[in-house]
């Protein structure tokens, strides 16, 4: 997979005024953030709330989703059963619902944990994994965008999938660039009145509110994410721990879903550093998820805020 060097231009340029350092129009490079978003305060107020994550998730990725969420500074709980969804979704921080490897039984967990989610006002975040080549899983998330997601978090495949502007990728794997699937997550955005992150070799974070569009656009992280099974997926239930302390703050779910990328990233940046090979790389990033300060998140990654 590879993505854009710069965030593209001829949709999106940079919201001038705004940031705690300006870029100007110039491509985001390292250290060169023009963002309204408070990384530092954002990260802070997670770890000092240590938000409780409801996660429905897959197979696969249950032991690490777990613990990363713990690594960062949250809470996890897998929670699948139909009778017992509801009832932990009314009372934790924020859930996740991914559609990576749905049984039947999940499938009714999760419409449960959904419903629970929106009487109570509890964050859900709708990870739609291979969506666009199984008709199972893509009908469930398209049926659930009616449901008010505060975010989608997905690689540029799964969105245009979901977007319903094109096919899904390879497996969990993306085939399309994060650039490309822009115009389909603002279409997202728009329909859920949510926000939308796209993952790939820079992220970007989308929110329509009141008929305004902004973007922020994150450089960080490093490809053996990739080559580590459940990163994307980790970076969805964190996602919801963002959502929920942000909430209970007071702060923009846009800018917690930017941190909680933001996060993910600078820990990857520094996995990087000193590791060759995705053994000892997850080791590390899960360590770094620990140990990095907000302030090193913050000075880790590069974030760009546009606007059409
Ligand atoms: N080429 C890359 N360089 C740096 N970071 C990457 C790259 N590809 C993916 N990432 C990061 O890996 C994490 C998972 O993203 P991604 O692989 O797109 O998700 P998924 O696992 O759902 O396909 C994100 O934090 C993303 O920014
Ligand atoms: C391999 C696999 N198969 C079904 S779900 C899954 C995990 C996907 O994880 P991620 O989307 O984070 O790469
Ligand atoms: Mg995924």
């Amino acid at each position: 997979m590879t993505g854009p060097t710069h965030a593209p231009r001829d949709l999106f340029r940079p919201v001038s005024g705004r940031g705690r350092h300006t870029g100007g129009m110039s491509a985001p490079g390292s250290g060169s953030s023009s963002s309204s978003v408070d990384i530092v305060h954002l990260v802070s107020e997670m770890r000092r709330s240590e938000p409780l994550v409801h996660c429905l998730t897959n197979s696969v990725v249950r032991q690490i989703t777990a613990d990363v969420l713990l690594a960062a500074g949250a809470a996890p709980a897998m929670v699948d059963h139909p009778e017992e969804a509801a009832d932990f979704a009314a009372v934790a921080s924020g859930v996740l619902v991914n559609v990576g490897n749905p049984t039947a039984e999940q499938v009714e967990g999760m419409h449960a944990a959904i419903g629970s989610a929106r009487e109570h006002g509890t964050p859900w975040v709708l990870d739609p994994v291979a969506v666009g080549g199984l008709t199972l899983r893509t009908g469930l998330a398209t049926g659930w965008l009616d449901h008010v997601p505060a975010a989608i978090r997905a690689n540029a495949s799964e969105i245009v999938a979901l977007a319903g502007t094109g096919a899904g990728g390879r497996g969990v794997d993306s085939t399309h660039d994060v650039a490309a699937a822009l115009p389909s997550a603002l279409m997202l955005a728009e329909r859920t009145g949510g926000v939308v992150a796209v993952t790939g070799a820079q992220d970007v974070v989308v929110t329509n509110s009141g008929g305004l569009t902004v973007a922020t656009w994150i450089t960080s992280g490093h490809p053996l994410l990739q080559k580590v099974i459940g990163t994307g997926c980790a970076l969805g239930a964190l996602t919801a721990a963002y959502l929920g302390a942000a909430r209970a703050a007071g702060l923009p779910d846009h800018d917690a879903v930017v941190a909680a990328h933001a996060h993910v990233g600078a820990a990857g940046t520094a996995a990087g550093r000193v590791a060759a090979g995705p053994g000892l790389f997850a080791v590390a990033w899960l360590d770094a998820l620990y140990t990095l300060t907000p302030g090193e998140i913050a000075d880790s990654v590069t974030l760009l805020d546009a606007t059409p």
